[in-house]
């Protein structure tokens, strides 16, 4: 079998999808983008895969070696979403070849469902308080909110209030073994996220994600002395190379790699098992498309210290959006009770629907993330 053709499709709301062909007519749809950027990936896309055509797709790792290192300058977020999402085509060819689910390829499952969380938000306490009841009203056993838009090295102890006021809402009406997440976003600089890691504390949050920004994972230390409760980090570090001073430094509970950021299903499962050595879980980051949310699930079947998965189906994960709607089964992403079943078709797993994709690419999208201001006039981290 020989790689014989690709497309991409930029389609809305901020995606990138790709679909690779082979000279036998099995294709295989990826995934790769990074939120704000599809445009850029779509050219790294279209360079890396020229030097793949022609190619075994079995060779997997062949290929991802070849576009990892063959390039000379590696890594980052444009490269490595780039491979993310060719690795991703690349398994769901051989999956369907073999008639297979990806996970049988990769030495099979640990689990058969995995935990997930959906997303919450509100500006208001009683908003937040009543949105994170309906999740658990849906089902949900687990959410994740933003803390804050930003604050800075030195901030108003009124926006700390705000945020505790927000998680104490959830943790009163959802009660309190309720899975909490907060998201500090990398928009809490240093001496403001030690209070506010003290501050919350008391909470027994599920996780504390990107206490501080990648760049400066060093000081998770100082956030790891303060309180006991789990940090979580990753979505802004792209291979086994980034995460390697991390999880070195101890000073992380839970990675949150992503499968169309971090160079795929093929190098995501090698950073989860580097975590393994080091007794740190994972929670594969997603809150993207169908694609990326099936590449997640075969994935966290083969890997035993993925804890919970993170999905951008909220509390209509049974009804239609955007996500369902690329696919023609959207029925394969089964929700139980707070868990989603590992899918059990070829590949993925997914039916990607190609008239819908082509039909939306007409319209594409040109999604940028929000500038924001401070008072004084100067840029806001996002
Ligand atoms: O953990 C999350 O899902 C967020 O941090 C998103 O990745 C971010 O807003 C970019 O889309
Ligand atoms: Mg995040």
């Amino acid at each position: 079998m020989k790689i014989e053709s690709f497309q991409t499709y930029i389609v809305p709301p901020r995606w990138l999808f790709l679909k690779i062909e082979t000279d036998e007519g099995i294709s295989g749809w990826g995934e790769p983008v990074i939120e704000g950027k599809a445009a850029t990936v779509e050219t790294a896309v279209h360079e890396l895969m020229s030097q793949l055509i022609g190619s075994d797709p079995f060779r997997i790792e062949d290929a991802w070696e070849k576009m990892y290192r063959a390039g000379f300058y590696r890594g980052g977020p444009i490269l490595m979403s780039a491979i993310a999402g060719i690795d991703q085509a690349l398994w769901d060819i051989k999956g369907k070849a073999f008639k297979a689910p990806i996970y049988q390829l990769m030495g099979g499952a640990v689990r058969n469902s995995i935990k997930v969380y959906s997303w919450v938000g509100g500006d208001r306490p009683s908003n937040v308080g009543a949105a994170a009841l309906e999740r658990k009203k849906a089902g949900f056993t687990a959410i994740k909110m933003n803390a804050t838009d930003e604050l800075q090295m030195i901030d108003s102890y009124e926006k700390i209030d705000d945020v505790v006021a927000r998680v104490k809402a959830i943790r009163e009406s959802c009660g309190p073994y309720f899975g909490i997440a907060v998201d500090f976003h990398g928009r809490v600089h240093k001496p403001m996220a030690k209070i506010l890691a003290k501050a919350l504390e008391p909470y027994n949050l599920m996780f504390m994600e990107e206490p501080v920004l990648p760049q400066n994972n060093e000081d998770l230390g100082k956030i790891t002395e303060l309180v006991k409760t789990p940090i979580a980090t990753g979505e802004r570090m792209f291979s086994r190379w980034d995460f390697k001073r991390l999880l070195e430094s101890g000073n992380v509970d839970i990675i949150q790699p992503d499968l169309s950021h971090a160079g795929g299903i093929t190098e995501c499962k090698k950073i989860a098992s580097m975590a393994e050595g080091y007794d740190v879980a994972v929670a594969f980051h997603c809150p993207l498309g169908p694609i990326a949310l099936a590449s997640c699930l075969q994935v966290d079947a083969t890997v035993y210290n993925a804890v919970i998965q993170e999905q951008s189906l909220g509390i209509h994960y049974n009804k239609t959006n955007d996500l369902l709607d690329y696919i023609k089964n959207p029925e394969v992403f089964e929700y139980d009770n707070g868990f989603v079943k590992i899918p059990q078709g070829p590949g993925l797993g997914i039916e990607v629907n190609e008239e819908l994709v082509k039909e939306k690419a007409k319209e594409g999208h040109n999604w940028r993330n929000p500038v924001w201001r401070h008072e004084d006039g100067t840029i806001s981290e996002w």
